[in-house]
């Protein structure tokens, strides 16, 4: 397994195609630094391509899942271009959030679901990160703002565009516009998260549990199901119909077709190939 300086993966069992991946600089609260934006797509690539993960499972070592941009790299992000003028310094800029974003996007272009566990803090690209996941999952510790306009930014990773379809465009609006604070309970009355676990303890075992549950079904069923849903945001009810039919038309006559019937016939566990 390759090695990432913000990141840890962890197999928690050799037999379990479920990974941890866990944000890992617990002394600056796990906040997103430039080398984060470089390791997070390349190892979701990583695990997109092994074999062996079927579920992809995001949380934060220590007191925070994520406290935000890092601060400290703000000044590097809006440094100017070496000529110092102005168009080709907002070019530059320009860039480097559009690789942020890509960073984040990867989320979405990995086929395998990922998961996101949240404690304590989750702020501004914190916010980012968890949107860009398939489902999320906190601890009554949690607590969450989309914190950017009270650094004077116009949140420019996502949020602004994932949120409104996960707990509504008024609810956004009023988050996003006074950076208030809301609880993990909050959180699941907005629909944010889709359950609030007792403590952190609790959250990783459940939520590990019911990674385990998602990766013992057809993986041929739960990436396409993933995909079918991110793309279907984007299309009317007829372009959604239209594409669904055509993607089972190719992925629907399959071994795991035949595995999933069979195990249903003689009441027992299916067993489905690696992905
Ligand atoms: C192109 C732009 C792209 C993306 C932009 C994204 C925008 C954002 O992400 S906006 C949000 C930015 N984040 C914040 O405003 C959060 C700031 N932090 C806090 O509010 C608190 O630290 C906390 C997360 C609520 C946690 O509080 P607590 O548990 O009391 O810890 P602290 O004592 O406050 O912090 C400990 C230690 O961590 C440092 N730190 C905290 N957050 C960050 C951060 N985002 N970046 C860098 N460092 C951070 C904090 O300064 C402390 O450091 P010490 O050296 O120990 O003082």
């Amino acid at each position: 397994m390759e090695s990432y300086k913000t990141l840890e993966i962890i197999q928690k069992t050799p037999d379990s195609s479920v990974f941890h991946l866990i944000l890992n600089r617990p002394s600056q609260l796990n906040a997103l630094s430039l080398d984060f934006f470089v390791d997070f797509p390349k190892a979701l690539s990583s695990l997109d391509q092994n074999p062996d993960v079927a579920v992809i499972v995001l949380s934060g070592a220590g007191k925070h899942f994520c406290s935000g941009i890092d601060i400290n790299s703000l000044s590097t992000i809006s440094e100017r271009s070496e000529s110092g003028d102005r168009g080709r310094s907002s070019e530059l800029l320009r860039r480097r959030i559009k690789s942020m974003q890509a960073a984040i996007t990867a989320v979405e272009q990995c086929r395998k679901p990922v998961i996101a566990a949240i404690h304590g803090a989750c702020i501004g690209g914190g916010i980012d990160l968890i949107t860009a996941c398939d489902i999320r999952y906190c601890s009554e510790d949690a607590f969450f703002s989309i914190k950017e306009v009270d650094l004077a930014i116009v949140a420019d990773l996502g949020t602004l565009q994932r949120l409104p379809s996960i707990v509504g465009h008024a609810n956004a609006m009023e988050l996003a516009l006074t950076a208030r604070r809301f609880s993990g309970r909050e959180a699941k009355d907005l629909g944010l998260v889709s359950q609030v676990f007792g403590s952190k303890s609790e959250l990783d075992k459940d939520v590990t549990t019911i990674a385990e549950g998602i990766a013992a079904k057809s993986p041929l069923a739960v990436t396409g199901t993933k995909a079918v849903l991110l793309r279907s945001r984007e299309m009317s009810l007829e372009e959604g119909l239209d594409y669904v039919a055509t993607w089972n038309s190719a992925m629907l006559i399959s071994d795991d077709l035949i595995e999933a019937v069979s195990a249903h016939m003689t009441k027992r566990q299916p067993r489905f190939a690696k992905l």
